[in-house]
């Protein structure tokens, strides 16, 4: 059966079907997050389960304000879910209220700004945090070196954010995020400030990246095109408390080629997510 006959998986789906028995890379149970002032409480995530196996490319939709970067800044260790927990390969990253870092150690994130030291130039940017857990000068300049050469920037390894586009500055922010080796890719709208063709390109780009590191990935973005596209799996949340709403595998083969953004079964996915996101507008 090809993928173009293949049916889409109706909301209900369980993905944990046919999860491997190995240890999942990511799991996270009954997580629940509050955030509470003198002024204010915000439910904004409601039992979050999810498990996510090695080499996955786990895609997040939702309406703004849904809890997606709670969500994210929870896997990465900046904020505590209130309850719940979050295993990486089994190890819990928070204990209470405190992170264990060694589980951190093997996370890389980006946000939606590239977040580069203007007075250091691409290099010294890359290999930032190696230089912070005491890397020799050699490493460092050799990993640099690398990882340009895997975002393609090679040649721009002395130039200066200023010098950059906008999309050569998130190139930076991934090959940073990289430098550690980090086996779990976390990704806040990476490319939410990019032009269309810059982010379509962006989008090739991290496909290659992620195939040659085979790092799993969690991928934030209000875009349903390139949710689908980079995503073997799309979770949509439900609006504020964050709730999981569906979870729509997507079946198309890797490498995958832009035109496949055009084809019909290509885009009967993206409406179908399209529709169930529309479909939270109703009382
Ligand atoms: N530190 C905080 N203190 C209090 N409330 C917060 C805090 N961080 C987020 N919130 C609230 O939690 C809810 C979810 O916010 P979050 O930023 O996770 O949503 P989002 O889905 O990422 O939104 P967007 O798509 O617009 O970026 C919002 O109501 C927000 O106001």
């Amino acid at each position: 059966m090809s993928a173009q006959d293949m049916d889409i998986v109706p909301a209900a789906c369980d993905p944990t079907d046919s999860a491997p028995k190995a240890v999942p890379k990511l799991e996270l149970v009954g997580v629940d997050k509050e955030f509470r002032s003198r002024r204010a409480f915000t439910h904004a995530l409601a039992d979050i389960n999810l498990t996510i196996s090695d080499g996955e490319f786990v895609s997040v939709i939702g309406r703004s304000g849904c809890g997606k970067t709670t969500l994210l800044r929870m896997l990465a260790g900046l904020l505590a879910p209130t309850t719940g927990q979050i295993l990486v390969e089994g190890r819990s990253l928070w204990n209470g209220t405190r992170v264990d870092t060694s589980v951190v150690s093997q996370l890389g994130v980006v946000f939606q700004d590239a977040n580069l030291f203007p007075w250091y130039s691409v290099a010294d940017n890359i290999a930032l945090p190696l230089k912070l857990r005491g890397d020799s000068k050699t490493t460092r300049r050799d990993r640099a070196h690398e990882l340009a050469d895997l975002v393609g920037l090679t040649g721009y390894e002395k130039a200066y954010p200023r010098e950059l586009s906008g999309g050569m500055r998130q190139r930076v922010a991934i090959a940073r995020a990289l430098s550690t080796h980090p086996t779990l890719l976390l990704m806040d709208e990476p490319f939410g400030a990019l032009d269309a063709l810059t982010r379509e390109r962006m989008n090739l780009e991290l496909q290659h990246i992620t195939h040659t590191t085979g790092a799993t990935v969690v991928f934030i973005t209000h875009d349903i095109t390139e949710a689908v596209f980079l995503g073997d799996r799309v979770i949509q949340l439900t609006p504020r408390p964050g709730r999981i709403a569906d979870t729509q595998p997507i079946p198309f083969p890797r490498p995958r080629h832009i035109d496949l953004q055009t084809e019909p079964h290509f885009g009967t996915i993206a409406r179908h997510l399209r529709h169930a996101l529309d479909g939270q507008d109703q009382p």
